[in-house]
């Protein structure tokens, strides 16, 4: 890979007590690339997710963003910074609509901040873009609706649609398509693979399920027991002994 990392961790640790949950975990990652994090439960992916958007504060190491050392920054910080991270349902605004939602998303990009109440009418720019956002994830038909009225799946896909309206630099997803039914599953896959089409985006995904790992990842990073074991290339990644071993007991089989 000849660019620069959009995104690197470098020696990244965090110790609970004695035990450390992430060690020393070193990785960098590139514009328009998608890299699916990979691993048995508690090998410390998602504390390696709170680490890169700034829930939780390293022990050791740092969080670099291009050439900027953000490891002091806040998860606001970081969000203003270009990092986006979906954050399953906890982000929307269930009584204002879907165009609200939007709206609001966008206009927290423009540096507007959450006038909440202002009317649309008066930012039409803002009202485009957000109608935009919406018909990218094909919500432009339920916008006028509460966003607490939407079906989960519907949710799941505004989320991305606020997360689109950020125009962050760096997307994260942990477990997309936890708790949604087989039929929402794709839709939200597809919207993911539609984001990684811009090649100055870099996505990093936390999954659990072969399937979507198969279908989304350029590159796979494996992390058990708070360590990277092995990055790279999925069909390389996933042919390893190790990687078969450390999936025994969390789908073997899907390995297979
Ligand atoms: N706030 C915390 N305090 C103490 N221990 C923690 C804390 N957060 C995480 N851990 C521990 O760190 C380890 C890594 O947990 P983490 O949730 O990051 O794993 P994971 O790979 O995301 O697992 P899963 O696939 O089950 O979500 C686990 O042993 C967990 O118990």
């Amino acid at each position: 890979m000849t660019t620069k990392p959009s995104i690197r961790t470098e020696n990244l640790t965090i110790r609970f007590g004695g035990h450390a949950a992430v060690n020393n975990v070193t990785c960098a990652f590139h514009p328009g690339e998608l890299t699916v994090i990979v691993g048995p439960n508690g090998a410390g992916k998602t504390t390696w997710f709170n680490l890169v958007s700034g829930q939780l504060r390293p022990s050791e190491g740092r969080v670099v963003l291009g050439e900027r050392d953000i490891t002091a920054l806040s998860p606001s910080g970081r969000a203003r910074a270009g990092i986006g991270r979906a954050f399953q349902l906890t982000t929307l605004f269930p009584k204002l609509s879907v165009f609200e939602n939007v709206r609001l998303a966008v206009q927290a990009r423009a540096g507007q901040g959450h006038r909440l109440f202002i009317k649309a009418a008066k930012l039409p720019g803002l009202a485009d873009k957000a109608m935009h956002f919406l018909e990218q994830t094909n919500l432009a038909s339920v916008a006028d609706l509460p966003a607490a009225a939407l079906p989960h799946g519907d949710q799941r896909k505004l989320e991305v649609a606020m997360l689109l309206a950020m125009e962050p630099d760096i997307f994260m997803f942990d477990e997309p398509t936890a708790g949604m039914s087989v039929d929402e599953a794709p839709v939200i896959l597809d919207l993911i693979a539609r984001i990684k089409e811009d090649k100055a985006r870099t996505v990093l995904l936390v999954e659990h399920k072969m399937d979507v790992v198969r279908a989304l990842a350029d590159r796979i990073v494996v992390l058990h027991n708070g360590e990277l074991v092995t990055d790279g290339e999925p069909a390389e990644v996933m042919a390893l002994d190790l990687v078969r071993e450390i999936y025994l007991g969390v789908g073997a089989d899907e390995v297979a």
